[in-house]
């Protein structure tokens, strides 16, 4: 935790003297809350380098002076300049929420994805997170994405990443949940990089669902739930996204030993037996606090501004 010491130096240092702090790389996760004192009337620079982050600002009195976004690099930035209103001095938190615990489950269209993740949330308290059912949902709400994920659907295509990973960010955010199973995403490598780059979650494990192709025609055209792509013409294109684009996705965690692969043609009792084990094991590692968890970099500077 040294590092956290010297940024809790630096960021004092900065309120003490330049009235402007900088928080960089703020779109890791920070477990601990960072308080610092500052003075009446004093002003702070917080620099946001997503706009997704979680980011919490706490005072007494504090005021949002302003908030705009530009960009730096690639990402893009917000900064909010809070000041401490009226005439005591106090203490500036800062805090971010503890950080989720993302499971993605992974699998041909008709793998058996969602009836899984339906019997783990009953059972281990999971929030279900489906890519699909919240694209479709979009198009129902009438959003101006509406007409073209519908085409895409349709069309067995991907639907582009930020999109995708927005829906997911705003669903989490809103469920209030601490663990999370992601079904049906990321389905290509942009998505996982996207969902890496806007999240700073690194997943704690991939549950792959392995099943024949023509086991996962036959579910789908019997799936009787009025989609426009459960048909004979669009599976045939989902399938060969899936292994042109999916499985790509699952070697690459597999490289990095993240995958758990079950064969996904017994019973729906039967996987379910299968998998719950992993779910116990990570329930009790959980319930320790240990995480695989890669955290990135925080840190704290002194800026002119
Ligand atoms: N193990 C299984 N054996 C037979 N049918 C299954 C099995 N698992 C799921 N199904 C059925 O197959 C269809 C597709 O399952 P679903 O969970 O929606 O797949 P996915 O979410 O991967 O597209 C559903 O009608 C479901 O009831
Ligand atoms: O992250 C995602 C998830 C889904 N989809 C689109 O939504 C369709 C249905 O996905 P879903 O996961 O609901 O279906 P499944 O593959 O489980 O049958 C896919 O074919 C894609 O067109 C997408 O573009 N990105």
């Amino acid at each position: 935790m040294a590092w956290a010491v010297r940024s809790l130096r630096r960021l004092q240092s900065a309120a003490s003297s330049s009235q402007a702090v900088r928080l960089l790389e703020s779109r890791s996760w920070i477990r601990n809350p960072r308080k610092v004192d500052v003075c009446a009337g004093q002003n702070f620079v917080l620099k946001q380098y997503s706009s997704e982050t979680f980011w919490e600002v706490h005072g007494a009195s504090l005021r949002t002076l302003s908030t705009t976004t530009y960009t730096t690099h690639e990402d893009a930035s917000t900064t909010h300049e809070v000041s401490k209103g009226g005439s005591d001095d106090g203490t500036l938190t800062l805090t971010s929420k503890s950080p989720p615990r993302v499971v993605f489950i992974l699998g041909g269209p008709g793998s058996g994805k969602g009836t899984q993740c339906q019997k783990i949330v009953d059972k281990f308290g999971f929030v279900h997170l489906s890519a699909g059912d919240l694209l479709r949902a979009e198009i129902q709400s009438g959003s101006q994405y509406g007409d073209m994920i519908k085409n895409m659907i349709k069309d067995g295509k991907i639907v582009p990443s930020e999109v995708t990973v927005r829906l997911l960010l705003k669903a989490m955010e809103d469920s209030k949940g601490e663990k999370f199973l992601i079904d049906g995403f990321p389905r290509n490598d942009e998505n996982r990089a996207v969902f890496e780059r806007m999240t700073g979650i690194i997943p704690e494990f991939i549950l792959f669902f392995d099943c024949p192709e023509d086991e996962m025609e036959r579910r789908v055209l019997g799936r009787n739930q009025g989609r426009v792509d459960d048909n004979k013409e669009t599976m045939q294109k989902r399938l060969k996204v899936f292994i042109d684009f999916s499985v790509p996705v699952v070697k690459y965690y597999e490289s990095m030993g993240k995958v758990h692969k079950v064969t996904a043609t017994g019973s729906i009792d039967d996987i379910h037996t299968t998998i719950e084990p992993l779910f116990e094991q990570f329930s009790e590692a959980h319930s320790t606090g240990e995480s695989q968890y890669a955290t990135g970099k925080f840190d704290t500077s002194p800026t002119n501004n």
